[in-house]
């Protein structure tokens, strides 16, 4: 007992000390400035909110996703916040020539590339798993294939800059939720790609940062539309997420939770009480409100209907 106390109060005073002070934020708008950085799926929601942030801290902005019409506003609006430059480039993440294509253009336009943020997301559902393996598939080629070939082009480059690749993810890359299983696929397989690369990255003395943005429910239009109504959990800020995802990113962070509380805590239950921590998060749901069966996704076991 004795042994215990004398090494066991050391060792948590150093533990915590370490915490504390890791924990001191100094982060510097300017850290971004004149960087060049590509952000994917700007058009709207967490992306369009950090092409915003980026644009007032003076950087070079390469933005992305389908809707053209969309990102000519974002764009302009970069502009009048004080971006260094602001162009798009439109086109579809399933076809992985495109992602191939908007690394060529920032080699072209920038000369170079600091930071890429790999953010997009395509269409989902909301509900029970109803065993449509195209969709896992297709899903599959948008948010995670399409990164992974983003980060084969843009790396040539950020080797050179000694730069940054910023993925965001979810608690729902880290936990089994309900109702999200493709979604979810998709994210658990970023963590296996960036985390088994970042660790060749420092065996090899590769100076290029990964930072896996690890974020609960955020108030983006989408997801408040998709989920706000079955779930006991308020939803953050976007523009603040955003924030915290480039501050996270400017200091070369390995990983990143926002909000912190809500999502590094219940985190902390996952190895040593994941039952608990499953029955916590169904806990959340509001299972009465759930629409059984959407109209053109019926429940995964139930027979076709019959003609
Ligand atoms: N909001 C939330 O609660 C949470 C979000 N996240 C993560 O944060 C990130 C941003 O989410 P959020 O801002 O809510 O998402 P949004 O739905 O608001 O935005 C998604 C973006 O991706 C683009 N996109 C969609 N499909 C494609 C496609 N096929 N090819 C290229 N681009 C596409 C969209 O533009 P367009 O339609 O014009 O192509 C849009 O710009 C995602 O990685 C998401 O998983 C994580 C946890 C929670
Ligand atoms: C400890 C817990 C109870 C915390 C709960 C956090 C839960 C509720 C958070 C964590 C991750 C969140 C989902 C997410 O990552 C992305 C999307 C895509 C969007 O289009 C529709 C909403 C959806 C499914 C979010 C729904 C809410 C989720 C499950």
């Amino acid at each position: 007992m004795g042994w215990l106390q004398k090494s066991l109060i050391p060792f948590l005073g150093f533990v915590l000390a370490f915490w504390f002070y890791s924990a001191r934020d100094n982060f510097k708008p300017e850290m971004l400035k004149g960087k060049r950085v590509i952000v994917t799926g700007a058009s709207t929601g967490i992306g369009e909110q950090m092409a915003y942030h980026l644009a007032r801290m003076g950087s070079h902005i390469l933005i992305t996703a389908r809707t053209e019409a969309k990102l000519q506003k974002v764009v302009e609006r970069c502009l009048e916040l004080g971006a260094a430059s602001a162009r798009y480039v439109s086109g579809t993440m399933e076809d992985t020539a495109f992602a191939e294509h908007v690394v060529k253009e920032a080699e072209t336009s920038l000369g170079g590339l600091d930071m890429l943020i790999l953010n997009h997301v395509g269409t989902s559902y909301f509900g029970y798993f109803n065993g449509d393996v195209g969709h896992v598939r297709k899903l599959l080629e948008i948010n995670f294939l399409s990164y992974v070939a983003m980060t084969v082009s843009a790396l040539p480059m950020l080797k050179q800059s000694e730069g940054s690749i910023v993925v965001v993810s979810s608690m729902a890359g880290k936990v089994g939720f309900p109702f999200t299983v493709p979604y979810s696929a998709t994210k658990f397989a970023l963590d296996g790609f960036f985390s088994s690369l970042r660790q060749e990255f420092t065996i090899q003395s590769i100076n290029v940062s990964i930072t896996l943005c690890i974020l609960g429910f955020i108030d983006t239009e989408s997801a408040v539309r998709a989920a706000a109504d079955l779930l006991l959990v308020a939803p953050a800020p976007r523009a603040e997420c955003a924030l915290e995802i480039l501050r996270g990113a400017a200091l070369r962070r390995r990983e990143l939770y926002y909000r912190y509380g809500a999502t590094r805590l219940p985190l902390l239950l996952r190895d040593w009480a994941a039952e608990l921590l499953d029955y916590l998060v169904r806990s959340r749901y509001r299972l009465d409100r759930l629409r059984k069966s959407p109209p053109d996704t019926p429940p995964l076991g139930t027979a076709p209907p019959a003609n």
